[in-house]
């Protein structure tokens, strides 16, 4: 699993080399330190000799400033390889994401692809830090303690001998218990993201239903979940301090008691003494240092994983078979024997057995009741899912002969949910082609409907659109969305009930200006009002995800019976 994350961490190499010099100048003048303290005291302070005391106490003062200079510099080092390799997860996760197929983005979910770009890859770079400063300074010190411990006294060292292997049991357990509660937290973490992504994307329709109550009854369950499961990880961990503790105290009590002997039979100095104790607390440091990374280490270790899942997760729809890029002809289009299902699950089919074709530059209306399938079905033209059964055609080729790219350019999709990003809206209309000019943005906007009400902002095309396009009505925002999509000049144009909020008049004129002014193109349109389609060469009206009839409108009305069970409905309603 690290294995999967070190082509991330090639371009810090030298980083952990130098973390790994300052840091041992850092302990070895804190390991000298004892030595000093113990001079003073058995030669200095015994003798009463005053400049031998000075002059062991500058070496004191000056191997602490060496040592905090050495420990700042370890530090910045491992800060800035941690942060660096951070960095490099993050930008590789969200490549990773942009290649990612709808059904990849549908099992992640949203809320976890989030919380695994933030808070997993922020846990990776925090023990990153954490193991490059103290998994050189513990061992360092850990060794460096006990030769200088062995050295003033080899019975009194052999209590060590004792206390480790209990130390190290203990650590093993709490590891092993640790590993599937962290990684239940940040399972937590997921559903408390979505929770919060849900209520806040749809804030307007939470205020507008008065559902308030409800979405804090549901953030406070998971929230009460991310506690619990929170607590029940820092249970385990909980041990860890209290047994160090216990440990290292009963280690110094053990070295009073027969210390105390030794210095009273004249074996080893006063001064020893104390310094033997200055080393226990170094040790004893030490192993908290090591112990906190491993329990970092155990955290981050399902952290590691759920980054990595997203890292090696290959897009289900890819064109590597595809060798010749080639272009997309015309805009013809024909499904033969087209199943599809999300997620492959043959038993839940969406779609059965689809077979029509629409002659390029034609207009396709697209109707039948909610959930039938429409959007589905439109979504498999530029392979925003692949089909399970069947072949696709675009331009005369199967559009698994295409790179992905040269197809999705060559369609321009207006969805149902529109969306629109921050800044002018000149600055959204050129996603549809980033070098059209201004003359291309305002014939875009005026084929969509859109040129009038954009002049009558002050600021015209240069007017800043809040997050999502808050401060246009919906209306507006899909006009805009469709004069993207014509900028795109693509071959085949879709429009996914893109006009449901825009009255018929203007409606009407977009459909004429597609007639006139876009020969080539081949548009279809999924709608409910049979006013947006009646025009088109062909119309599919679709029912429980199989074409029910295919025909114009006026072949359609009186034989089939949904088409003019819609119609009656419509003309009804208009009537009244
Ligand atoms: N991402 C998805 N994952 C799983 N099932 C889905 C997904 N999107 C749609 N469905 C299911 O596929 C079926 C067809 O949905 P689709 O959106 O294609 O219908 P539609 O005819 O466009 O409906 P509407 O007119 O209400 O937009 C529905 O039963 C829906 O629950």
């Amino acid at each position: 699993m690290i294995k999967s994350l070190t082509p991330y961490a090639s371009k810090f190499k030298k980083y952990p080399l130098y973390c790994l010099f300052f840091i041992a100048i850092e302990v070895i003048c804190d390991v000298v330190q004892p030595i000093m303290m113990a001079l003073i005291i058995d030669n200095g302070i015994a003798n009463k000799d005053l400049d031998y005391i000075f002059f062991h106490g500058m070496i004191m003062v000056v191997l602490a400033i060496i040592a905090m200079i050495a420990g700042a510099l370890g530090a910045y080092f491992a800060a800035t390889a941690g942060t660096g390799v951070g960095a490099e997860i993050r930008q590789a996760e969200m490549k990773a994401i942009q290649n990612f197929s709808f059904s990849n983005v549908d099992r992640f979910s949203t809320s976890s692809l989030i919380t695994r770009m933030t808070n997993d890859t922020n846990n990776i770079q925090m023990t990153l830090i954490a193991m490059l400063r103290l998994l050189v300074r513990a061992p360092l010190m850990l060794v460096f303690a006990i030769i200088l411990a062995f050295q003033i006294n080899q019975e009194l060292s052999l209590i060590f001998l004792v206390a480790t292997p209990f130390l190290g049991i203990t650590l093993f357990f709490i590891v092993r218990t640790a590993f599937p509660r962290f990684f239940s937290l940040q399972r937590a973490i997921d559903r408390l993201n979505r929770v919060l992504q849900e209520n806040f994307i749809g804030i307007r329709v939470v205020k507008s239903f008065v559902r308030g109550k409800e979405e804090k009854a549901k953030f406070a369950a998971e929230n009460a979940n991310y506690k619990k499961s929170a607590l029940h990880a820092m249970k385990v961990i909980m041990f860890n301090m209290p047994t160090m503790q216990l440990t290292v105290y009963s280690c110094m009590i053990a070295v009073l008691w027969f210390g105390g002997n030794l210095v009273n039979t004249n074996v080893i100095g006063a001064g020893e003494l104390l310094s033997f104790i200055a080393y226990i607390s170094q040790i004893l440091m030490s192993l908290m240092m090591l112990s906190f990374v491993f329990i970092m280490i155990t955290r981050t270790k399902a952290s590691v994983q759920r980054v990595v899942e997203v890292l090696e997760t290959k897009s289900e729809i890819n064109d590597d078979d595809v060798v010749i890029d080639i272009p997309v002809a015309n805009g013809a289009i024909t499904f033969k024997d087209v199943d599809f299902s999300y997620g492959g699950n043959s038993d839940d089919e969406i779609l059965k057995q689809l077979n029509f074709s629409i002659e390029s530059g034609h207009i396709l209306g697209i109707i039948g009741p909610t959930g039938s399938g429409k959007s589905s079905l439109v979504q498999l033209i530029p392979r925003l899912y692949d089909i399970d059964d069947g072949e696709i055609y675009v331009g005369g080729k199967n559009i698994r002969q295409y790179k992905i790219k040269t197809l999705r350019d060559s369609v321009a999709m207006v969805l149902q949910k529109n969306t629109l990003f921050s800044g002018t809206i000149r600055e959204n209309l050129m996603w549809g082609n980033e070098h059209a000019t201004d003359e291309e943005i305002m014939q875009a906007a005026q084929y969509a409907q859109a040129h009038d009400f954009i002049m009558d902002f002050p600021d015209g095309y240069q007017t800043v659109l809040e997050q999502g396009g808050g401060n246009l009505s919906g209306g507006q925002k899909q006009r805009l969305c469709i004069a993207r999509a014509i900028l795109k000049q693509p071959k085949i144009l879709i429009l996914d009930d893109s006009t449901s909020a825009v009255d018929t008049e203007t409606d009407g004129k977009i459909r004429e200006a597609f007639f006139h002014h876009l020969p080539d193109t081949t548009v279809i349109i999924i709608a409910q009002r049979i006013s947006s389609i009646a025009g088109a060469d062909q119309i599919m009206v679709l029912n429980e995800g199989e074409i029910n009839g295919l025909g114009t409108h006026e072949e359609l009305l009186g034989t089939n019976a949904i088409y003019t069970d819609i119609y009656e409905t419509q003309e009804r309603g208009a009537e009244v």
